[in-house]
């Protein structure tokens, strides 16, 4: 049944969002406009981590995958209640582990409900007050429900799902396919060819989210298919900026040091080219964009090695 709810309407939840980049300020004001109480924490902050912590319900990692490993330790040896929801909206793989976030999160609070929120969300529409949906995930229905409370509004659409690695996973891995699709567009290969090209990724995407775990119908969700359209689209997405600068022949350190902003499709698709390489699963095109990140092809080479592959069926 859906329930339509009213900001009025619903108690008010005291949480901390972590991270006070573009995505933490427009949760924090997301959260703000529902009358919740918000301890918005960043590294640079006056308040302490404890400080901010302290009394809280609801904590929302905003934080960029370099930061999340060191700051759920801190948190662990702060120590949370074994009912505080943890709420992770980070979308990238750790590097050291090969991780997800919310594999992180869960690993150091085995006891706390871990929520993930995840879906088509470019962080400035949204402080535009255009209208969106995301995804809110979890084993725990309920805590998946609470969060979906804490951020609902007529402009905030928000879904609940059971399937949390699922949802994690297209908003991450994506973000390597929004690379090649940058790179697609800035070489103007033209829409058919983007696309062929956004329609075999999500082929790719489920081929690698459903070996790690996740659901097949949750790639054809918000999460999945849904941020791959709004990523893949965009001047707004970061790591489309990063496949379209790479194509006008700026190098990677050239279009990062423009973007002076977190692109985390370029750790992520590092990662996840450890992991197909480990686990076998066939990723034709991260793997053209490892290699171009990597400085081992240019642009145009990517796209002929893709286009040069032996006949296949379409599966
Ligand atoms: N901006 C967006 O539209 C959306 C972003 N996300 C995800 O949210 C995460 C954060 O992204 P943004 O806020 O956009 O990035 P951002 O680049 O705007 O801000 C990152 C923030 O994290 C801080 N930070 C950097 N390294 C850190 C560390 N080691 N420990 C703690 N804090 C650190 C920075 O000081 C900065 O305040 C990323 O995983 C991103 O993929 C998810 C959905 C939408
Ligand atoms: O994940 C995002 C939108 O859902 C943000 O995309 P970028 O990180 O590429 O800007």
């Amino acid at each position: 049944m859906d329930i339509n709810i009213e900001a009025t309407d619903v108690e008010k939840t005291t949480i901390a969002i972590l991270g006070a980049g573009a995505w933490g300020l427009a949760l924090t004001n997301l959260a703000k406009r529902n009358g919740h109480k918000v301890v918005l924490w960043s590294r640079s902050a006056a308040l302490s981590l404890e400080e901010a912590l302290a009394d809280v319900e609801m904590v929302v990692s905003a934080i960029p995958m370099i930061g999340v490993t060191a700051t759920a330790a801190k948190i662990k040896a702060i120590g949370l209640p074994s009912d505080t929801i943890l709420v992770t909206a980070t979308k990238g793989l750790d590097p050291a582990t090969t991780r997800t976030p919310s594999q992180i999160w869960q690993a150091n609070f085995p006891n706390n409900p871990i929520v993930v929120l995840s879906g088509p969300n470019l962080s400035k529409e949204i402080e535009q007050g255009l209208p969106t949906a995301t995804v809110v995930a979890s084993s725990d229905i309920s805590a998946a429900q609470a969060v979906q409370t804490v951020f609902s509004s007529d402009r905030f659409r928000v879904y609940t799902n059971t399937d949390p690695l699922g949802t994690e996973l297209g908003g991450t891995l994506k973000n390597a396919i929004a690379i090649a699709v940058g790179v697609c567009d800035g070489l103007q290969l033209g829409t058919n060819a983007k696309s062929a090209l956004i329609t075999r990724a999500l082929i790719e995407v489920i081929r690698i989210g459903t070996h790690l775990g996740g659901k097949t119908e949750t790639f054809f969700g918000l999460s999945g298919l849904g941020d791959m359209l709004a990523t893949c689209s965009s001047m707004l997405s970061r790591n489309y900026r990063v496949g379209y600068g790479l194509a006008q022949g700026k190098s990677l350190v050239e279009v990062l040091a423009e973007l002076q902003s977190t692109a985390e499709g370029v750790n992520t698709t590092n990662v996840l080219i450890e992991i197909a390489n480990r686990e076998q699963i066939y990723v034709p095109i991260s793997w053209q964009v490892y290699r171009l990140l990597n400085k081992e092809i240019t642009p145009q080479e990517a796209v002929e090695a893709l286009l040069e592959r032996d006949f296949k069926a379409e599966d």
